[in-house]
């Protein structure tokens, strides 16, 4: 077929199948997708702007949720303005590569006019010096370990472009080990942890954001410099529930359909805390939460994983 006649997704299919599940490869001691442990240059070299925002989790911790969040806040709460596109368009993942002419992250974001906000699971000794050196707004989002690792084995089910993850209880060591792609949740939460004040990065947690939504909208809008009416922040908290975003075509991923099976597991799942309670045994449990105490000594992070 002539390049020109493809569609979007029927190149999404043909490159993705080259790319199926390939393993991933270290970058500064950090597994990452191949594609991106290849491109790692280019990312590294990339100069946002000072306006630009910077939204960073470990995978699964919430990342899409705060990236509507943003969006609606810097929309004034206007819904049609954010059903414009879909979250990947509206809010590019700054690491991502495929093969061409699957843009990457960085060619989408290079074709918009700042303010942009982009998304990363990037370590924070691998973020691009220039979100520092410009002192870009960066909001961290941060998910107790036990439901971080549950999503993260569904995704993996899901999704084509990451290793298999193989079962369950070996999973749990590949997450205890800091072998899944972008490496360790341990050193990512800790080193977000260390740095927040001297970065001024706004560290959230997902239970937070379960708990009270509407206070954590607001902490977002302080943060961001931005001052919306009551009922705008209302509007807002509806539209970014787990129901309205399971619902919305531009923010349930629903639009990738060649790179996440959804039929295996959607990409909004369960959407609560605590359900790491169904998959975890009593042994698995303990031995878990023994690691855990090891691997976070000394850091007093008040992760909670029940509300
Ligand atoms: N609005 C809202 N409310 C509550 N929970 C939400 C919401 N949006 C996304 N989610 C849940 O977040 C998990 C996906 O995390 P990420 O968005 O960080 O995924 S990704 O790393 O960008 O692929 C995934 O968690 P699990 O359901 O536990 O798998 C999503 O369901």
């Amino acid at each position: 077929m002539a390049e020109e006649n493809k569609s979007y997704g029927e190149t999404v299919k043909e490159v993705t199948g080259s790319v199926h599940r390939l393993p991933l490869i270290k970058v500064q001691g950090v597994p990452l997708r191949c594609l991106i442990a290849n491109n790692f240059d280019s990312i590294s070299a990339f100069r946002p702007d000072p306006s630009d925002i910077l939204i960073a989790t470990y995978p699964k911790a919430g990342t899409t949720w705060v990236q509507e969040i943003v969006d609606l806040l810097r929309h004034d709460g206007d819904e049609e303005a954010t059903r414009r596109a879909p979250t990947q368009e509206r809010s590019p993942f700054l690491e991502i590569h495929y093969p061409p002419p699957i843009p990457s992250g960085l060619s989408r974001i290079e074709k918009m006019t700042p303010p942009r906000v982009i998304k990363t699971h990037l370590p924070i000794n691998l973020v691009p010096e220039g979100f520092w050196e410009n002192k870009c707004k960066v909001i961290y989002v941060a998910r107790n370990a036990k439901d971080n690792l549950v999503s993260y084995y569904h995704f993996e089910k899901m999704t084509f472009i990451q290793p298999e993850p193989g079962p369950w209880d070996g999973y749990i060591h590949k997450f205890m080990n800091g072998e899944l792609a972008w490496g360790s949740w341990y050193n990512h939460v800790k080193d977000y942890w260390m740095e927040r004040e001297k970065k001024n990065i706004l560290y959230l947690f997902y239970e937070d954001m379960q708990e009270n939504p509407r206070r954590e909208v607001e902490r977002i809008m302080h943060y961001l410099d931005l001052s919306l009416s009551d009922d705008v922040i209302s509007r807002i908290v509806e539209l970014t529930s787990f129901k309205s975003m399971k619902e919305n075509p531009m923010a349930n991923y629903s639009s990738m359909p060649d790179i996440f099976d959804q039929s295996i597991s959607p990409f909004m799942r369960k959407g609560v805390v605590g359900d790491w309670t169904n998959f975890f045994t009593p042994a698995q449990n303990q031995l878990f939460d023994a690691d855990y105490t090891k691997q976070m000594k000394d850091f007093d992070i008040p992760f909670r994983t029940n509300i």
